[in-house]
């Protein structure tokens, strides 16, 4: 226990971004700093939510269609809060989570053609609406994000990764919206440059937050 409230603290962002590597990177800098803090991953995250990740994740192109996929993101985001986020924030620990809401309404909503307010209502039936504590969304210009997730994915990409290049910009454009429309809970980072600078980055867009 630290005495202090735990945070929530979401990384999002495209494929390619860097949020993987920022998040573990994160960690280490706010241990070191003597926070008690998890990690966490969506979709995944708790066992539940990690065997619809499979669902989600595996599969032809086809497998679901936007509004089965939307459900699907929402149900096991409500297994990961209940089972892995909220029990370690009573708990009074941080909780870091690479991917969380936001990406559901950027790539279900945004880039995929529901409603931004439907994500948002499947979310407050799941999730009781619960938002994170700070929204650290990572930006790269999209050549860049395209040549690191080729280079890390060597053409495996999953059923989402792999759409085409005009759904990612959608995305992209989404989270771009989303931040601007949020300036409380979003911080907009750039992405680009050595990992440690970026990590520099992020734990300024801490700052307020940090003990
Ligand atoms: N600042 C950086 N500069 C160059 N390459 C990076 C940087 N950060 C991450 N990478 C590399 O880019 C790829 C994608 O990074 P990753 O953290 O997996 O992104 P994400 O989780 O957002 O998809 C990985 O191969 C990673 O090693
Ligand atoms: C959490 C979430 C992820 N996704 C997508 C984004 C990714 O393509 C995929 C998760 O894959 P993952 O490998 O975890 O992400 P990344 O490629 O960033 O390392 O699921 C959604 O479409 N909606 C969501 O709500």
């Amino acid at each position: 226990m630290t005495g202090r409230p735990g945070r929530f603290i979401t990384l999002e962002g495209g494929e390619g971004v860097g949020k993987s590597t920022q998040l573990a990177a994160l960690a280490t800098a706010l241990r070191a700093r003597g926070i008690d803090l998890i990690v966490t991953r969506e979709p995944g995250g708790s066992e539940g939510a990690e065997a619809i990740r499979r669902l989600l994740l595996e599969g032809d192109a086809g497998r679901w269609g936007p509004r089965a996929e939307a459900l699907l993101f929402a149900a096991a985001r409500a297994d990961h809060l209940e089972k892995t986020i909220l029990p370690a924030l009573a708990a009074g620990q941080w909780v870091l989570s690479d991917r969380y809401l936001d990406s559901s309404r950027a790539y279900q909503s945004g880039a995929s053609g529901l409603e931004d307010a439907d994500i948002l209502t499947l979310h407050r039936i799941g999730s009781e609406g619960r938002l994170p504590d700070r929204t650290l969304l990572l930006q790269l210009p999209e050549a860049e994000a395209t040549r690191r997730a080729s280079l890390r994915d060597r053409g495996d990409s999953d059923r989402i990764g792999g759409r085409d290049a005009a759904y990612h910009a959608r995305v992209a454009a989404a989270f771009a919206q989303y931040a601007a429309g949020d300036p409380q809970r979003f911080r907009a980072i750039d992405a680009t440059g050595a990992p440690d600078a970026v990590t520099a980055r992020l734990l300024d867009a801490l700052a307020d937050l940090t003990p």
